[in-house]
Order: C-alpha cells, then structure tokens, then sequence
C-alpha cells in the first residue's frame, strides 16, 4: 500500500488534487475532516479545548465555536501552540487508525493523506511519497479573501500560521503547481497517478 502525503498551505488546491486522485481510485483521508471529527460534540479533545480557552468556545448545541477559536489562535503564536499540543495527537492516532483500516479493506489501495500541516507536525513519518500543492502567498490570499469571503487580514493571519512555501517545497518528491488553471492542476495530478500506477506494477 503505497502511503502518499499531499500537502501544501491553505488554498493551495490540495483538495481539488485528492479529489481528481479519489476519481481515479485513491482512498483520500482528510486531516481537516479528521479534527472536525476528534473535535466532535462530548469528546475528549473539545472538553480540553473548552478548559484551556474558556467555555465559551462551546457553542450551546455543543459543538466548537470555529470561528470564535480561529479568531483566538491565528495571529497569537502562543495560543495556536496549546490548540495544536491539544488537537494534533488526537489526529496522529486517528489518522493512523484510518490508514489502518484502508489497508485492511484493501491491501492494494494508494491511501492519500490530504494534510495541511505535514512540514510542521507530520513531516518524519514513513510517507512513500511527499506531493507538494505550490502557489504563491499572495495568490493563496486572493484565493481565501475573494472565493471563501475571509477578510484579507484573517486571511493574511492564517497564511503567516503555517511555515513559509520553500519548506514545502525542500521536501517535496513531486511539486504540483497551482498557480496555473484548474486543468493545468488536473493535468500533472493525471500524470502523478499515472506514475503511482507504473510503480505499483512494476
Ligand atoms: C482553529 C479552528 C477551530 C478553525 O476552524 P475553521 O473551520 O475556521 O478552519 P478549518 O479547520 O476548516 O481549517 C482550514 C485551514 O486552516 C488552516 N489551519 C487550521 N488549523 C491550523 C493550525 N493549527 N495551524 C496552521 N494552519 C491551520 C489549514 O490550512 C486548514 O486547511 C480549526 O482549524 C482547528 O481546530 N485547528 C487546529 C487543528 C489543526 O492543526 N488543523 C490543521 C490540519 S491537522
Ligand atoms: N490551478 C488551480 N489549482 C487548484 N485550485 C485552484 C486553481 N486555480 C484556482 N483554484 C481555486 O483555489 C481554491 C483552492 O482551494 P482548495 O480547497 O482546493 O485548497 P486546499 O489546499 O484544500 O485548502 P485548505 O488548506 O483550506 O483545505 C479553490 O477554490 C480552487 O477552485
């Protein structure tokens, strides 16, 4: 079971990668889905969340107020440390437990890691293959200012959260460009999955 891990920083495009790679056959694990789903009303992780930031982080249908903590982590260095200390173990075992079972339920499958963080927080693990989503910042803020409505300083925040692109791209066995068109990403995700198939036959 080739494990591939794509990352790249917010609105990269790594989404639009693991999807075109789930259309071709790809078992795609989502660490964003897997902190909404560690993060989950009544869990462990939100109760701690809920100590370490205030109650009022807890919305009254129980579930985390996101905006609320984003507001409180992106752009404080300190407190962004504690939300991470709280929540990336919790993702680590998790998405281990997923790989697992991906294995399981198929030892053929090309399981891939759809995973913001990996430079900061996952980047030692046993990956078969680093693929790297590269824009430029500055494309990466237009992106979250005028398709998902952030404004530019909270875009500008979340952007300065992660490490800067030449760390990505320092460990990146294939680079994606995304600062192109949707069908020139389409394009070399194709040609990656053509190259993951011919290492899987060979
Ligand atoms: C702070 C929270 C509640 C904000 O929620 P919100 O719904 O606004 O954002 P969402 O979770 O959808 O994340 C969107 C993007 O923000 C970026 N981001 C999220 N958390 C972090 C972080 N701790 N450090 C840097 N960038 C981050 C990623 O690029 C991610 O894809 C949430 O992001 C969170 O709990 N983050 C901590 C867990 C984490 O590190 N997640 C990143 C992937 S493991
Ligand atoms: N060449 C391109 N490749 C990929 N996405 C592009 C491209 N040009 C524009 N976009 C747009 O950029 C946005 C990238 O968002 P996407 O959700 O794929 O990024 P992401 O890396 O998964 O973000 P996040 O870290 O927030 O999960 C999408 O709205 C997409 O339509």
């Amino acid at each position: 079971m080739p494990l591939i891990a794509l990352t790249g920083g917010i609105a990269s495009g790594k989404s639009t990668i693991a999807a075109r790679l789930a259309e071709h056959g790809a078992v795609v694990i989502d660490a964003d889905r897997i902190v909404r789903d560690v993060q989950a009303p009544g869990s462990p992780v939100l109760a701690r969340l809920a100590t370490e930031f205030g109650a009022e982080m807890i919305q009254p249908d129980g579930a985390l107020d996101r905006a609320r903590l984003g507001a409180r982590v992106f752009g404080d260095a300190e407190a962004l440390g504690r939300l991470n200390a709280i929540v990336h173990p919790a993702v680590k075992q998790e998405s281990q437990r997923r790989f697992a079972a991906a294995l399981a339920a198929d030892p053929a499958a090309v399981v891939v890691y759809d995973v913001p963080l990996l430079v900061e927080a996952r980047v030692d693990d046993p990956w078969d293959l680093i693929v790297v989503a590269d824009a430029p910042a500055a494309v990466r803020e237009e992106r979250l200012v005028h398709d998902r409505g952030l404004d530019r300083a909270e875009a500008q925040k979340r952007i300065a959260s992660q490490v800067p692109d030449d760390r990505r791209r320092e460990i990146a066995d294939v680079l994606i460009d995304t600062d192109g068109s949707l069908e020139d990403t389409l394009r070399q995700t194709d040609a990656l999955w053509a190259r993951l198939r011919t290492a899987a036959s060979a």
